[in-house]
């Protein structure tokens, strides 16, 4: 049902929206998987709901700044069952929202995520309850990184398992001083299997990610910043809450009208996602939806220079 309502809602608004639904329909698919992949979204979610525990928490502001909290500090922000049907939700929100430019992805009482809650993984370690959970997660987190924001994971305390795969899922990594990325999933007899590897490769080259995974290493700010897999270290010297500076790092990025703001996250994924003659044709026609548009005549009227 809600594949049906996004799948509406992005054929059917603003040109900007066409543009991004072409995208998507370019590639194929709107999610990784459907029914045509044996994928019922409905008998997971409620499989999910029966190992219920803290929440996903989405504020969106005014600014165009929105913050997603993980939120079970008890176990370290581990994702319950009810979390990851949240998540989804959340997710939802987000691609309905027109007035958005940049995500913060974040922990509740400064830890980010230990990875899946091991009560319900051991309750769901059959086969075919695994596959039906790592479809889910993928798609979730595929529709997160595909978000037309600008997102950081901020990093504070661990990220570890699935936490350390949702913090991949962002365009951004900002980890604060002390904090540790780690796939700890060899030391528990597993691979990612939210998507975390396929992006880990993207975002750090295969040398990289071999080792990060093989080696389960513990992944410090300093470790990151160097291989590429975090962008900026958060000094603890720095004024304001770790949320705060996040925020202003990311304001960098954000600065400028949503249309337009939308429009460089489209261009960047789809050259990270597609063929580059599909890239192309999509940037085209992204590139038609700002072109003339109100901040583009607002420059030209105003002869900006950029000195
Ligand atoms: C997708 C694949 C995956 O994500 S597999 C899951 C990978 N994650 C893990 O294995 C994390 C296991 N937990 C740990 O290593 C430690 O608890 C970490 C996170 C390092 C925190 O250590 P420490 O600071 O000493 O706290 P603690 O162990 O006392 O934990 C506090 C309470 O939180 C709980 N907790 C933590 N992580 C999880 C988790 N993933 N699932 C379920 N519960 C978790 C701990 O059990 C502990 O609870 P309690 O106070 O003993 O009731």
């Amino acid at each position: 049902m809600v594949l049906c309502a996004v799948r509406r809602q992005l054929l059917s608004s603003s040109s900007t929206c066409g543009a991004w639904a072409r995208f998507l329909q370019r590639q194929g698919r709107m999610f990784v998987y459907s029914s045509i992949h044996g994928f019922n979204q409905e008998e997971i979610q409620e499989k999910l709901q029966a190992f219920p525990g803290g929440s996903i928490d989405l504020l969106t502001q005014e600014s165009g700044l929105a913050v997603l909290t993980i939120n079970y500090p008890s176990r370290m922000n581990a994702f319950s069952g009810s979390m990851m049907v949240d998540l989804e939700e959340r997710v939802s929100q987000l691609e309905g929202w027109t007035d958005g430019k940049g995500l913060i992805v974040q922990g509740a009482s400064g830890t980010f995520c230990s990875g899946s809650d091991l009560n319900a993984v051991r309750a769901i370690s059959n086969p075919q309850d695994g596959m039906k959970m790592c479809m889910f997660m993928q798609n979730t987190l595929t529709r997160l990184l595909r978000l037309p924001l600008i997102s950081v994971a901020l990093v504070e305390g661990r990220a570890l398992g699935g936490g350390a795969e949702l913090s991949t899922a962002c365009d951004f990594r900002l980890m604060a001083s002390g904090s540790v990325i780690q796939f700890v999933h060899k030391h528990m007899g597993l691979v990612p299997g939210w998507g975390g590897a396929a992006r880990l490769v993207r975002i750090v080259g295969s040398q990289n990610a071999l080792k990060l995974l093989g080696g389960a290493v513990k992944v410090d700010p300093e470790l990151a910043l160097q291989i590429g897999l975090a962008d900026d270290i958060l000094q603890e010297e720095g004024t304001g809450t770790p949320l705060q500076r996040a925020e202003n790092w990311l304001s960098i990025y954000t600065k400028g009208p949503a249309p337009v703001i939308q429009a460089v996250k489209k261009v960047v994924l789809s050259g990270r996602e597609l063929l580059l003659s599909e890239a192309l044709r999509t940037e085209k026609d992204v590139f038609g939806t700002v072109w003339g548009g109100p901040a583009n005549l607002q420059a030209l009227a105003s002869k900006s220079k950029h000195r």
